[in-house]
């Protein structure tokens, strides 16, 4: 037997399976989808079977064995073996790459170099100290204690040798239990039990009552009130054993309260409905559920969930990474009990490889997920929902650039269900699919609570200055605070920071400190007192003189939350402030942490960056504040306006969600571009066709679809030249299509690499993915070789 094996190896030149001998020992349990070690070229590798074949065209010569086979069931269904496949063609990207994207980081490959005795040497002894009683020791022991030059001598002299073994990344957590044997085996010991040993005597005979029973040691101990050694001469003794189980981990350390259904509103239950049907049906139906901030959309996920469930069929509901808050997953927790697996990049490698086991297993039947979620290895999926439909944090940036939208709607269509795609700004893209009728559009007018939207006043900040306010609080913003505290109420700050704080710059010269393998600025971070990239992860200290021209005046600007947060308390001395941004929230748990505390009251004001724009739901909340509505605004995307539509429109849906009426004060220093104004007025379709009117203008999506590739290399006129050459080779390849560029890339120099870009626009082009292909394979095939960079990204988020 013959197996076809995707292997690990994603640089190499050509992206097929290679076929492998499959020895006897595992003829009768190999199937597609069961991982495998193969030997690759001189060193073992990772693979999948993608396929089995009684014979084969490679001459039984070059033909190896398969070496490992690490599952027994298959880790990768035939349903996501076609998905990956699908994958690889749609975004350009290798197949292995597809398939290492499914699966919990857990069960990839780790390579390991180790030194390994070759048998019957004699090591000298300073060597041999290193290796105890062990044949394999890991190479970074021998390069930590700087004797590397011995180990190259040894491999010379034969004596050992260098190999590259595979781990898996996660491992299965298994735990000590006490099994207690049958009634005879008891009594067996009983008799043989020295007669002077009391405590041993009484361990038995409390095991008499328990036998064949598991429990924890510790329950042992402390049910029979006996001591470890006492257990420990019993289990000598037969009677009771040691036995390692394996346990899951348990991501939720709290236990939450059920909850039931509420009564629907008439727009709920129409949408429900009809969600209903194509369940029912079985239906490949894409729905797009549009419904106002707070119109009780979680309401439906929750109920048409529940309605897939009860068909016998499982579900996946997807959230955007930084709404995978804790009250978001406990609502889901709360209806559907242990029922629920949650996937978010919080957990720890092992808890996420448990949680996509019971998955697996079929021991849940709805997953609570980021992005990658959508993967979950569901065998008999009967709805999948996106909520937020319209984030960027879909998309992957890096290889496989899939969206999850599209993965979403291809397994729909293997599956027959339903998909919906909820948001009160549905993406551009989204919304005109719609109203062409390839979505449903389903949508939802009113709050569920039946409470108006906020309120919403602009600030011109520009005038703020004028009246001599130099302060980041407009007056009137400083009003709404000072009553809010005085009522008692509670109320959310927002900082349009995309997460980042300040950068350095000298006072004198104007110089920014920069990061010395990016075209881009250090961020500054205060609590660790440093600098770092956030491209690259480059750290440093925060030089004491400019680095251009020596001056001490350099020192961190702008306005990151902590600056925020002083002059909060400079303000309202008696304001309890909980803030909330990349450095308050970077250890685990601390989200839950603070957003508890706010939900216990225990703060007045919750301050923070994008990570609270969304899915809070907090009854007390009468205020929203954005600090700087702007900074979205200026950023060189061409999505910048519907970013910032977006955002606003989110924050301040935060604000009066149930009986207490809200009010919003945004900030701006542009409040007359149409983003901030229409965001003002809440509407979603007025906004729709003034930015659809200016995408027509600037061919950009959804009139045009766009393409982009990027060429870096260390050498920024080989980067140059290769962008040339990409330029004319997709310009005489497809004459009919826009071809903008080379151009040097927004961030013209990344991870010490000059980066070029050209980018196509196009409607309809059939040849564009076999000629991408194309020139992919000239580049694996030539170029890499050369240090060239090459990416392709059929649906870029950012140009
Ligand atoms: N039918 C209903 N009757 C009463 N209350 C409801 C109903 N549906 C939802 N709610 C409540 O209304 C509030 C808002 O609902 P939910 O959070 O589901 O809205 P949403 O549309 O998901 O909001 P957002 O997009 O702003 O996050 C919640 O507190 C929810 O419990
Ligand atoms: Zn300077
Ligand atoms: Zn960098």
């Amino acid at each position: 037997m013959y197996a076809q094996v995707i292997v690990d190896v994603p640089t190499y030149h050509v992206d097929r399976p290679f076929d492998y001998r499959v020895p006897a020992k595992f003829a009768s349990i190999i199937e597609p989808g069961m991982r495998v070690h193969v030997p690759f070229g001189r060193r073992p590798v990772l693979g999948f079977v993608v396929g089995l074949s009684s014979t084969t065209e490679v001459p039984q010569k070059k033909l190896k064995p398969i070496t490992a086979l690490l599952d027994l069931e298959p880790v990768i269904t035939s349903e996501l073996l076609a998905l990956a496949k699908w994958l690889k063609h749609e975004t350009i990207c290798f197949e292995i790459d597809a398939l290492q994207v499914m699966l919990p980081s857990a069960l990839r490959a780790k390579y390991e170099k180790i030194i390994e005795i070759v048998p019957g040497a004699i090591l000298d002894e300073r060597l041999q100290s290193y290796f105890d009683d062990k044949t394999q020791v890991k190479i970074e022991v021998f390069e930590q204690a700087h004797v590397l030059a011995e180990v190259k001598k040894a491999i010379q002299q034969q004596q050992v040798r260098l190999k590259t073994v595979i781990k898996q990344r996660g491992t299965v957590k298994e735990q000590r239990y006490v099994q207690i044997g049958t009634h005879t085996e008891i009594e067996q010991a009983l008799q043989q039990v020295n007669k002077r040993a009391k405590k041993q005597i009484q361990l038995l005979h409390w095991a008499k009552q328990h036998a064949e029973q598991v429990y924890l040691p510790q329950k042992v101990l402390d049910d029979s009130a006996t001591s470890l050694s006492v257990l420990q001469a019993v289990v000598a003794l037969g009677g009771l054993q040691f036995v390692q189980k394996e346990v899951l981990r348990d991501p939720h350390q709290n236990s939450v309260e059920q909850t039931s259904n509420h009564t629907l509103t008439s727009e709920q239950q129409m949408a429900t409905d009809a969600i209903h049907d194509a369940l029912k049906q079985k239906k490949a139906t894409t729905f797009l559920l549009q419904g106002v901030t707070g119109s009780g959309k979680t309401e439906i996920y929750l109920q048409t969930i529940e309605q897939a469930l009860q068909q016998g069929k499982q579900a996946i509901m997807l959230v955007p990474e930084i709404s995978l808050t804790p009250q978001m997953t406990e609502r889901f927790r709360g209806r559907f009990g242990n029922q629920v697996a949650v996937m978010h990049s919080g957990l720890s490698v092992g808890e996420k490889f448990d949680e996509w086991r019971k998955i697996q297993r079929g021991e849940v039947q709805v997953v609570v997920g980021a992005r990658s979620a959508v993967f979950a290895p569901f065998t008999n999926l009967g709805l999948i929902i996106l909520d937020e439909e319209h984030e960027s944090t879909y998309k992957q940036e890096d290889t496989p650039r899939y969206h999850a939208r599209d993965v979403a709607i291809w397994r729909s269509e293997y599956y027959q269900c339903p998909v919906v795609l909820g948001s009160a700004t549905p993406a551009l893209e989204s919304y005109a699919r719609a109203t062409k009728g390839v979505y449903t559009l389903l949508q939802l007018t009113k709050r569920a609570t039946n409470q108006a939207l906020p309120v919403v006043d602009v600030v011109d900040m520009r005038e703020e200055l004028r009246q001599g306010n130099h302060s980041m609080f407009s007056t009137i913003l400083i009003e709404a605070i000072r009553e809010r505290l005085t009522k008692k109420e509670q109320m959310v700050l927002f900082l349009n920071r995309r997460g980042y704080s300040s950068f350095v710059m000298c006072r004198d010269c104007g110089t920014v400190v920069q990061c010395v393998n990016c075209d881009i600025s250090l961020t500054y971070h205060r609590s660790q007192e440093h600098l770092r990239c956030h491209y690259c992860g480059h750290e440093q200290a925060v030089p004491t003189q400019c680095p251009a021209c020596e001056s001490d005046r350099i020192r961190y600007f702008g306005t990151g939350t902590q600056k925020v947060e002083e002059e909060l308390y400079r303000l309202f001395p008696e304001a309890r402030v909980l803030r909330m941004d990349v450095d308050t929230t970077r250890k685990k748990g601390a989200h839950e942490k603070i957003l508890s505390a706010f939900g216990r009251q225990e703060a007045d004001i919750l301050l923070g960056t994008q990570m609270i724009a969304k899915g809070l739901d907090f009854p007390n909340i009468t205020l929203v504040g954005v600090l700087s509505a702007d900074t979205t605004l200026h950023l060189a995307d061409f999505r910048a306006s519907e970013k910032t539509f977006q955002l606003l429109t989110q924050v301040s849906g935060r604000a009066g969600r149930h009986d207490k009426e809200g009010q919003v004060i945004i900030q701006s220093y542009t409040p007359e571009h149409y983003a901030i104004d229409l965001a003002k007025q809440q509407h979603y379709e007025t906004f729709y066709t003034q930015e659809m009117q200016m995408r027509r203008l600037a061919g950009y999506p959804p009139y045009f679809y766009i393409a982009l590739i990027q060429i870096a290399h260390e050498e920024v006129w080989q980067a140059q030249d290769y962008a040339n050459h990409v330029a004319d080779y997709l310009r005489h390849q497809l004459p009919h299509v826009r071809i903008i560029g080379p151009a040097a890339a927004q961030i013209s120099r990344l991870q010490n690499r000059y980066r070029y870009q050209c980018l196509i626009k196009y409607k309809i082009e059939p040849n564009l993915i076999p000629v991408l292909h194309q020139l992919i394979a000239l580049y694996r095939a030539e170029w890499q070789k050369k240090g060239v960079h090459l990416t392709v990204d059929l649906d870029p988020s950012m140009i």
